[in-house]
């Protein structure tokens, strides 16, 4: 069985954050374990209030896992502040996993920072040179690159700036894209690929893109290529976005359960 780690923040309401994460690696069948970066007061209509991890907490968490377990694949969130973001690439470059997936978590669906503003430079510098694969949605992917992306050619520009700061593959997601497409686009520096995506007229997206990325690290940690890693990926978001669960006043969350999946003959 593989063994994967999501460092990233708590959400209280269980449907994003480091609670979507492990759902995910459940659904995929490997076993989770999680260092918390920050706990989140949240619900399905947004989050209330923020409390950071001391960074010599977040380091103490990386520490015991590497320093017992074989870890196969990390995923990161939500790591709000330099200092964490520091002790977090410190650390990982110490214990050397081998396959890094980093979702640059910047602002809640609902509009709430998620990464202070000062420390999207140290996310850039420091967390992104070492991601086999950076998952940005379009907002992120704006504010690593510097400019506007409204179209396809404005993605394709993106993954290969965001290539040329030092990530070794990136999907720029297309869940933000105005009208009635979901795409992503998928550039390792040489080749590039779109994953089509029809966008499924819902409002219960609440954690799609730390569902995307918990799934990648799943799939690239059982030795999938990165291709048909994105691809199992995206359909499995896919289906969970399909299956959103009515919960709450607001955005409900994703749908993991793959077992209810199956007895109604969803295949993934
Ligand atoms: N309404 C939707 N219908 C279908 N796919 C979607 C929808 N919203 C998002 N996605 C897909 O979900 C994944 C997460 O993307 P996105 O929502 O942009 O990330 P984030 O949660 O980081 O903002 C992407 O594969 C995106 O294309
Ligand atoms: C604790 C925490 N981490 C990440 C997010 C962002 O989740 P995401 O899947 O990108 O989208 P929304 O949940 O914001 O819709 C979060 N909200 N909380």
């Amino acid at each position: 069985m593989k063994h994967l780690l999501t460092i990233a923040g708590s959400d209280s309401s269980g449907g994003a954050g480091i609670q979507a994460d492990l759902k995910t690696f459940a659904a995929h069948g490997v076993f989770g374990m999680s260092v918390i970066t920050a706990v989140t007061a949240q619900n399905t209509c947004g989050v209330t209030a923020v409390q950071d991890i001391e960074p010599d907490i977040i380091t103490a968490q990386i520490d015991a896992v590497f320093s017992d377990i074989r870890v196969d694949g990390v995923k990161i969130g939500m790591v709000s502040r330099t200092e964490s973001i520091h002790a977090i690439a410190e650390a990982l470059k110490k214990w050397k996993p081998p396959v890094i997936v980093v979702d640059p978590v910047m602002i809640s669906k609902s509009g709430y920072p998620l990464l202070q503003r000062s420390a999207c430079d140290a996310l850039i510098k420091e967390l992104l040179p070492l991601a086999t694969l950076l998952t940005p949605n379009l907002p992120e992917a704006e504010a690593i690159c510097g400019f506007t992306i409204k179209i396809e050619q404005d993605m394709e520009r993106a993954a290969a700036h965001i290539i040329s700061l030092g990530a070794k593959a990136v999907l720029v997601k297309g869940g933000h894209l105005e009208g009635s497409r979901a795409d992503d686009y998928l550039y390792d520096g040489k080749e590039g690929t779109w994953l089509p995506g029809t966008r499924i007229q819902t409002q219960h997206t609440h954690g799609t893109g730390c569902t995307l990325s918990s799934a990648l690290a799943s799939n690239l940690a059982k030795g999938m290529h990165l291709t048909e890693a994105v691809k199992a990926a995206k359909d499995y978001v896919t289906t969970a976005i399909r299956h959103g669960i009515a919960l709450g006043k607001g955005h409900g969350p994703t749908h993991h359960f793959v077992e209810l999946w199956n007895k109604a003959g969803i295949r993934v």
